[in-house]
């Protein structure tokens, strides 16, 4: 079994280049599917509290650990804050239910989910009479200061943010006594995120790419939207490199020192992912990659626009 290359943060710790993501992993299928990536090779599982199935993850989780197969110490697990508890009071509470759910003592990288803060206290989405989204006027300055102090109590080990840009993590920045270690963003091809990156190295933020395989599950999607993995240009790249689509989309995401967490609950599916470490695309063909950016967003969060800290409506990244 190959061992997943990993990445430094800022503050020395180190992340698996390349992990399972678990958002639409049903009940049902994410505990095995957690189950199958940790006995194929993963290192580092990527959760969110609003993905509703942290139970099942910790489920399969625990049973690794009881079966010796790997030590908590050994494997990397991230989650987030979700947007109804970014209020100081609220930060440590949601954190421990996700621990809880887990059944972990401390998590490796706690991210805020998203800048934008929603109306605390009842519905994850909490909607109006009109349904539209219930905003909360928090802002993410202060929840940052309450996750630094998540990891002085030893509940996390780092904190970093998720879909933040860039004039809002440098709002971060002024004020941070510890440093963002990690910054999670939508990045394919399609949306190469190459400023928002660079922005990121030239202040010692690392970066996760979500979506890496373009979310075709994803919820909203509709019929005719282009899927990335059937994009014609990709499909002759794999054809040449005798690999499939979404092996050379992740490979494209760990040759250029991106973090990946693509999401898969089918075991074949979970094992061609992983096997992304014996080839290499050639500096050309990944400048060839980078040409198919279209500012494609799968995720846009349209259901929170309006909201002052809305991350994609003003700035140009
Ligand atoms: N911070 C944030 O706001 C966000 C974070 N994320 C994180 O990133 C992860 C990945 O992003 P996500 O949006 O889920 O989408 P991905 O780009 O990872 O695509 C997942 C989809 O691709 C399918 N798939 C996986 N592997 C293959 C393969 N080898 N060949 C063909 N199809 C494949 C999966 O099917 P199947 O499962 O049926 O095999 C699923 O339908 C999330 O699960 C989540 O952990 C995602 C969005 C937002
Ligand atoms: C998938 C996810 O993390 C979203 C939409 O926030």
């Amino acid at each position: 079994m190959s061992k997943v290359p990993s990445i430094t943060f800022n503050n020395g710790l180190h992340i698996p280049i390349f992990g399972l993501g678990t958002w639409k992993s049903q009940l049902g299928q994410v505990t095995q599917a957690v189950k199958d990536a940790i006995d194929i090779g993963y290192r580092h599982i990527d959760c969110a509290y609003i993905y509703g199935n942290e139970k099942e993850v910790g489920e399969a989780l625990d049973t690794k650990f009881q079966q010796g197969v790997v030590k908590r110490e050994d494997i990397f697990i991230t989650s987030k804050l979700w947007n109804t508890f970014h209020k100081p009071e609220l930060v440590e509470g949601a954190l421990k239910e996700t621990l809880q759910n887990l059944r972990l003592e401390y998590l490796d990288l706690y991210l805020i989910h998203w800048p934008q803060a929603y109306k605390e206290h009842g519905e994850l989405f909490p909607k109006d009479e009109q349904g539209n989204i219930q905003f909360s006027d928090v802002d993410y300055i202060d929840t940052w200061k309450v996750m630094e102090k998540l990891v002085a109590k030893g509940l996390v080990k780092s904190i970093g943010l998720s879909n933040f840009n860039k004039r809002q993590i440098e709002r971060v920045l002024k004020i941070a006594t510890v440093k963002p270690a990690n910054l999670q963003i939508e990045c394919h091809p399609y949306l190469n995120q190459k400023r928002l990156i660079n922005y990121c190295k030239s202040v010692g933020i690392s970066v996760t790419a979500y979506s890496p395989l373009g979310s075709p599950d994803r919820p909203w999607a509709k019929p005719g939207e282009p899927l990335l993995m059937e994009d014609q240009k990709l499909k002759d790249l794999a054809v040449k490199y005798k690999k499939t689509p979404a092996q050379v989309l992740l490979r494209y995401q760990v040759q250029r020192g991106i973090v990946t967490i693509p999401k898969s609950v089918t075991k074949s599916r979970i094992q061609e992912n992983f096997s992304i470490f014996d080839f290499e695309l050639k500096p050309e063909d990944i400048d060839y990659i980078d040409t198919f950016d279209c500012n494609g967003r799968f995720c846009p969060m349209t259901a929170s626009l309006g909201h002052p800290h809305h991350p994609f409506e003003n700035d140009e990244f």
